[in-house]
């Protein structure tokens, strides 16, 4: 029952592993392989783990009618969707071109679609094409709760290496429809697969909170320029955000730390200096019977006793004369 596998070859995810960042090329590349090339340079550059493509045989995954549908977007590279679709697809040869080059400058490639390694959100719902399933990220764009749960159960009979990603299929999304709050509905439901997110906003921090509430993938497009021609460009991160959100990410997982609350070593300087103690509210002579309404809780000096302790001093008596504010010494308790 694993919280944690390996999902590319020597990296694990899930457990206390880092978080694996996913810097998604998508189609920002333009359908042009030296910009591709550039975007994987950039995504490893900025310390993302893997860079992504989308690989589609459109024949499979479009209708004909689909193929031919106009398409009169800003953003269309073509007077029909299969045009559109055909100018932004790499071929056989380009991928491989593409992976020899993210191989020699040390960045993991992938690409979702039938035959890859990430289940996009699109084809979350059709589980026959789970069967051959190797280790996955499954993204659930556009799905409700009751289809998950059924991918889950699907998945899981065949496959237990696999992690589900929070995702709303929107461009760019608007942080109210982010619902980071399923992450942890899927926590819940799905103890034994790690969760993450796969986010469409603009800007890092909603990411970053994805991985402060326990994503252990977090996917997000990258762009070399947010004004390019392009449905997602806009809500993608360029450069300088992917660089900040991996550096952000990694010291938010470092700032996780330990449940257990103590005061710690890099505490005491601090303590030593604002720790509040026992004082005497006013004058005590010493063999008084001590009572609360003898005591003041203050920053003194030196430090007296701690005022947890404070109950236990009632009923007490001083060997000494204290004068008012004076802290109250464990050496000074008969
Ligand atoms: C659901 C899904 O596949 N979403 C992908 C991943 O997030 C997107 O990159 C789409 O491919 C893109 O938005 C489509 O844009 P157009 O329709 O202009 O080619
Ligand atoms: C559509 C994709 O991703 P997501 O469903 O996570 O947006 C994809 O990876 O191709």
């Amino acid at each position: 029952m694993p919280l944690q596998f390996e999902l590319c070859p020597g990296r694990m995810i899930g457990g206390d592993h880092p978080c694996f960042i996913i810097a998604e090329i998508g189609q920002n590349h333009q359908g042009d392989i030296e910009i591709a090339k550039k975007m994987i340079k950039m995504a490893k550059d900025c310390g993302a783990d893997c860079a992504k493509l989308q690989k589609s045989e459109l024949e499979y995954k479009f209708s004909k009618r689909a193929l031919e549908r106009p398409y009169n977007s800003k953003h269309s590279w073509g007077k029909t969707y299969g045009e559109h679709k055909r100018h932004l697809e790499f071929s056989h040869d380009q991928y491989r071109e593409l992976k020899i080059y993210a191989t020699e400058i040390g960045i993991f490639l992938t690409a979702s679609g039938m035959d890859e390694c990430k289940f996009r959100s699109q084809n979350v719902s059709n589980v026959s094409l789970e069967s051959w399933m190797a280790p996955m990220v499954v993204s659930t764009g556009m799905q409700s709760m009751e289809t998950i749960r059924r991918v889950y159960k699907t998945v899981k009979e065949h496959n237990q290496n696999f992690t589900l990603l929070q995702c709303t299929s929107a461009y760019p999304l608007d942080p109210k429809d982010v619902n980071l709050s399923v992450i942890a509905e899927y926590q819940k439901e799905f103890p034994d697969v790690p969760i993450g997110y796969s986010g469409h906003e603009q800007g890092i921090c909603i990411t970053v909170a994805a991985v402060a509430m326990g994503a252990k993938v977090v996917e997000r497009h990258v762009t070399l320029d947010k004004t390019w021609k392009g449905n997602d460009h806009e809500a993608s991160l360029q450069p300088t955000e992917l660089a900040d959100l991996v550096r952000a990410i990694r010291q938010v997982e470092v700032a996780m730390g330990s449940p257990v609350k103590l005061m710690l070593p890099c505490e005491k300087s601090c303590h030593d200096k604002l720790g509040k103690s026992v004082v005497a509210k006013v004058a005590i002579r010493k063999g008084v019977a001590l009572s609360l309404d003898m005591f003041a809780v203050k920053v003194g000096e030196p430090k007296g006793i701690s005022p947890e302790n404070m109950q236990q001093l009632v009923g007490k008596k001083l060997k000494v004369d204290v004068e008012e504010d004076d802290s109250i010494l464990a050496n000074m308790i008969e």
